[in-house]
């Protein structure tokens, strides 16, 4: 497949189990995530490797978090999974710093695109990823349990492991409604 087939086709896969990548395969990952475009090479990013007891102790935060906004049953049990959907997660967060000409927006989007990085990274090793935030992304109680400052942001929650289940290829939409040739 060509690079650009490669990108053009690109999709998440949330069906995941063991084995996750190994600890070679993370460090390729994770080198490809810090080579993202960064203004003034802030490295304006922060990543939480959890496995095993980690997504247990991840549990606690998230059903904490979510117990704090609902007392919904359901989504408190929902909450006690969450964590468990892939054999590995890693979080990604930004990590702001001072700069007279890059501004918070430009560092988030550079915390983005690592994030983009380590899901291509993983599916380019044959692993499938999916990336996700929702409530627990946005709540104080996981991001003090993951030692995230309040004024720092969680940009995404991948979620990586072995395929259970190939997904078929998505059908895109076509690029050109997107595009203003303007002159
Ligand atoms: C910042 C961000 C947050 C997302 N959060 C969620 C989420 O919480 N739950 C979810 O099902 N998908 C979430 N998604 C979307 C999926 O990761 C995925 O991109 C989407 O389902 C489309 O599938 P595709 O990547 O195969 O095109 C998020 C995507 C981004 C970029």
């Amino acid at each position: 497949m060509s690079p650009i087939e490669f990108l053009a086709t690109r999709q998440s896969n949330g069906f995941l189990t063991s084995p996750a990548p190994s600890a070679d395969q993370l460090n390729a990952i994770f080198t490809t995530a810090i080579a993202v475009p960064d203004h003034a090479g802030l490295n304006p990013y922060k990543f939480h490797q959890i496995q095993g007891d980690g997504l247990t102790k991840l549990t606690n935060y998230y059903v904490e978090a979510i117990k704090s906004v609902t007392d919904d049953p359901v989504k408190i049990a929902k909450a006690e999974k969450m964590a468990y959907r892939a054999p590995l997660l890693i979080v990604v967060s930004t990590y702001y710093k001072q700069h007279a000409k890059v501004p918070k927006q430009e560092q988030l989007v550079t915390a983005g695109c690592a994030a983009h990085a380590i899901q291509m990274a993983s599916t380019a090793l044959g692993y499938g990823a999916m990336w996700r935030t929702g409530d627990v992304a946005y709540s104080n109680i996981v991001k003090q349990g993951l030692g995230i400052s309040e004024d720092n942001d969680i940009v995404g929650f991948i979620y990586i492991g072995s395929k259970s289940k190939e997904l078929p290829n998505k059908p895109r939409k076509a690029a050109e409604h997107f595009i203003e040739q303007w002159q």
